[in-house]
């Protein structure tokens, strides 16, 4: 196929990327986890029926159905025909179809929507160089940290989708960058997720333009802790995941999970919201920090899960 600017090395793309937790307490805008519940997305694109207007359409199953836009309007469609842009390849001359099963729950700050920005993005770069070899792996994840990050905005989030595991995320004057974190593997973790749904951006409305040095000096060094802790010294957790500086200013727009995160912590459980809210991690060493949540958290009006680490995010050419 040879539409736009660049020939396509694929004409059918399926990709699957894992959600993600920021944050952990302490790592504002830093760290992120991936978590191993993934959207699956397949791409078809055909020379465009009218070249005057190219067409979107796109089938959704699980999260979100109904919900979301199904043109060109979609997260993941925009990102595919963004990043085929990007690439060079020019988007304009293809229509495109797209399948997307998402597993990954929206507006409860589980990173769904860097999720789909990754998916957008991780489409478009293999539909025109094909399935990354060995040596293509490192520059494709370089790209999609950077590309998806700028466009979603959360590196801690963008970065744990792109990469699996743990991650800290920052950005300088050459844009955004990411280093994997090592963790245990005897690391346990729990999500309670609600029903309610709190947007990203309403929760960052709530932050106040500044905090005090001491609070900003007492999160900083729960931090530095936390990339300790998570190795495997599962006794630091606790004091790991405290934070001061975005939890509790933005708990008047979650007061429930205000409350249960008082009462998991209470507890002894290592909890804390989970990117901007108002899901909640919990981390721990074993089982028994499942059955501890689960003891914990009041029957019915949380979905209470064990998740294992989220591996990197994966592409596969179907033709
Ligand atoms: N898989 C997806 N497909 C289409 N749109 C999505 C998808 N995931 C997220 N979005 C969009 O992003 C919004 C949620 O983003 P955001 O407020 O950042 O919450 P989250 O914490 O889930 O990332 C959804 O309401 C939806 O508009
Ligand atoms: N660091 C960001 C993370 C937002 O994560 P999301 O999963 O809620 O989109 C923040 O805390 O605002």
């Amino acid at each position: 196929m040879t539409q736009g600017h660049r020939a396509l090395a694929a004409a059918r793309v399926r990709v699957d990327v894992a959600g993600s937790s920021a944050n952990l307490g302490p790592g504002f805008d830093a760290v992120g986890l991936a978590l191993e519940l993934r959207d699956v997305v397949e791409t078809r694109c055909t020379p465009a029926s009218d070249p005057q207007a190219p067409r979107t359409s796109v089938h959704v199953s699980g999260e979100g159905a109904g919900e979301v836009p199904t043109d060109d309007r979609h997260l993941v469609a925009r990102w595919v025909r963004g990043g085929l842009a990007g690439l060079g390849a020019g988007a304009d001359h293809l229509d495109l179809d797209l399948t997307c099963r998402n597993a990954v729950p929206h507006g409860r700050g589980l990173g769904s929507s860097a999720t789909a920005v990754v998916a957008g993005l991780l489409t478009a770069w293999t539909l025109v160089h094909g399935e990354a070899e060995q040596a293509g792996a490192l520059t494709r994840a370089g790209w999609l940290v950077s590309s998806s990050a700028a466009a979603e905005g959360h590196g801690d989030n963008a970065a744990a989708s792109v990469l699996g595991g743990a991650v800290l995320a920052w950005a300088d004057a050459g844009g955004y960058r990411a280093v994997p974190l090592e963790v245990s593997d005897g690391l346990a973790l729990v999500t309670c997720v609600p029903g309610e749904v709190l947007l990203t951006d309403v929760a960052r409305a709530l932050l106040p333009a500044t905090v005090p040095h001491a609070d900003a000096a007492f999160t900083g060094a729960r931090a530095g802790l936390l990339v300790h802790a998570l190795r495997g010294h599962a006794d630091l957790l606790l004091a790991a995941t405290e934070d001061r500086i975005h939890q509790s200013q933005r708990s008047g727009a979650m007061p429930g999970s205000a409350e249960l995160l008082a009462a998991l912590r209470a507890e002894g459980v290592a909890a804390c919201v989970s990117g901007a809210g108002p899901s909640l991690l919990c981390l721990g060493s074993t089982a028994a920090t499942v059955q501890q949540v689960a003891d914990t958290v009041a029957p019915g009006a949380w979905q209470v899960d064990a998740r294992p680490v989220g591996g990197p995010a994966r592409a596969e050419v179907l033709g």
